[in-house]
């Protein structure tokens, strides 16, 4: 069975070294985490992974790695510094602050009921509530006192303030002159990075429609309550596809898209069984959405809540960042762009004539990705002997360390030499990581290695060198398989071979 809480997987990612709370020993920085060693593997796994099956084995797609720090001017074009905001309320009794909709829907049901009530919005539109309450800040102030809303930090109902826009976007300064022009954004999607390269990328390409760009990098977001453990923080990481199609044919790939995608989590031990796939109500969707599907995985003390995006963002971002928008028949509403000096247009593929593609985007966090891997692979078992083990039963290109060569007596040279030496040839394979568990107690160093995940575990043992009791066990080395405990006798020979198609 997987995870049944967050707290199992919180403490498992600080004892086994996944992951650390940043500047920890200054007492933390909240929404910021810090990926230690086998952390940085699994997230690694995770990316190569998506960028195998999304640009390498493809034929439709380019990959991108553009700037983290992005012109203001992107930004303001992109929608952003006027609508990236998300609902923000004090409590003046406690100075605590909260995003509307998460206070909202952390209270109880009959508070909830009552919020939602006075806005004439259902209780499971919770996106509808803190829209209507958005409208008329001055009587949402006072709907959320009669209504009982409590703040969970005092657990007293609040002195709440009107609920305000607050931005997302981190600004910093560029250059050694701070003045009120020198500034750019960390962008808070990667996509944007897409969307201003997209002539770059055309132009070198010469790529006609539909293709696509893919991205993998960090993004940030100044959320206004950052919280359960990596799920929602400041600084994450997204994996972004912008694929762009002739106008019209925008709704089949979207369901296109939608597929690949749900075939995608399923190849990373992600059943479809545990997403639900939401069909974004009005009230919720972005700035730039026509249509979009929240994949919602079933998380252990969560629930429900989202792992990626796929979106229909229509002709809006190229329309936006374009020049000479009048006379391109864009069908969304765009602010007017006089500062791009680029037309951001390719020829339609059936009449050739210059046209604003659609965007059909999927975007997936990388760090959610991580801890829905994470939940669906945990186990806890209990063995034939009664003895407990957790286990991780991550699909072996996923897992941090491929596989660890044990000497089965830390204290014989002859073991502790062949090991290291299989060690060494296995370690040029390219695999990922090999370890050397010489830490002599193959019980404990076998309950490690489940506890991590490492598919395989190779004992050297005194048969190998030809000092055991069966002579044609020499030259064959025990390998242990993580999720069956069977034990396979292979030859050194072989080895190789035998562990490249398990874990390639
Ligand atoms: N603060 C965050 N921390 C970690 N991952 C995030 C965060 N915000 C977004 N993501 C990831 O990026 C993906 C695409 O971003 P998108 O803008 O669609 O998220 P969102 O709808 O704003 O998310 P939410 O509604 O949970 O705030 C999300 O599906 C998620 O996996």
């Amino acid at each position: 069975m997987p995870a049944q809480t967050m707290e199992e997987l919180v403490s498992l990612c600080k004892r086994r070294g996944f992951i650390f709370q940043s500047s920890e020993i200054y007492g933390g920085l909240q929404g910021f985490y810090d990926y230690g060693p086998l952390g940085v593997e699994l997230k690694n796994n995770i990316k190569n992974a998506w960028w195998r099956a999304n640009v390498h084995e493809r034929d439709d797609m380019e990959g991108l790695d553009a700037s983290i720090i992005m012109h203001r001017l992107a930004l303001r074009h992109s929608g952003h510094e006027a609508t990236f905001n998300d609902p923000m309320v004090d409590n003046k009794k406690t100075k605590k602050r909260y995003r509307l909709d998460h206070l909202i829907k952390d209270q109880k049901a009959d508070v909830l009921a009552k919020v939602a009530a006075a806005v004439n919005e259902a209780p499971e539109n919770i996106a509808a509530v803190s829209a209507r309450l958005m409208e008329q800040p001055a009587r949402a102030a006072e709907i959320l006192v009669e209504a009982g809303v409590r703040d969970a930090f005092s657990g007293e109902v609040g002195e709440w303030t009107e609920p305000r826009p607050f931005n997302m976007m981190f600004k910093t300064s560029i250059g050694p002159v701070a003045d009120e022009d020198s500034f750019g954004y960390l962008r808070p999607e990667t996509a944007q990075g897409i969307f201003v390269n997209f002539k770059n990328v055309v132009d070198s390409t010469s790529r006609r429609l539909p293709f696509g760009i893919a991205q993998i990098g960090k993004a940030f977001r100044n959320e206004i309550t950052p919280r359960n453990f990596v799920f929602r923080v400041r600084e994450m990481e997204q994996m972004e596809i912008e694929f762009f199609v002739a106008p019209g044919t925008d709704e089949e790939w979207h369901e296109h898209w939608l597929e690949q995608r749900l075939k995608w989590w399923e190849d990373q031990g992600v059943p479809r069984q545990k997403i639900i796939v939401e069909d974004v109500p009005a009230d919720d969707l972005a700035h730039y959405s026509k249509r979009t599907y929240d994949l919602m995985y079933d998380f252990p003390t969560l629930g429900h809540d989202e792992i990626e995006g796929i979106a229909n963002r229509t002709d809006f971002d190229l329309g936006s960042h374009t020049k000479g928008q009048a006379e391109l028949g864009l069908t969304a509403q765009v602010m007017e762009n006089s500062d791009s000096v680029a037309k951001l247009t390719i020829p339609h593929p059936e009449t050739n004539k210059p046209v604003v593609p659609f965007v059909i985007e999927p975007s997936a966090g990388v760090d959610r990705a991580l801890l829905a891997v994470l939940s669906e692979a945990y186990h806890k078992e209990t063995l034939e002997n009664g003895n407990e083990r957790t286990v991780l039963k991550l699909r072996p290109h996923l897992a941090p360390i491929k596989v660890a060569v044990i000497p089965l007596a830390r204290n014989k040279p002859e073991l502790v030499d062949l090991a290291r030496r299989i060690k060494a040839d296995l370690q040029r394979l390219g695999l990922g990581r090999i370890l050397l568990e010489d830490s002599g107690n193959i019980g404990k160093a076998y309950r490690r290695h489940d506890e991590v995940g490492t598919p395989y575990c190779v004992t050297v043992d005194f048969d190998t060198v030809g000092k055991g009791e069966d002579a044609s066990l020499t030259d064959t080395v025990t390998i242990r398989d993580r999720d069956t405990l069977a034990q396979e006798r292979v030859a050194i020979a072989d080895l190789a071979e035998w562990l490249t198609a398990r874990l390639r």
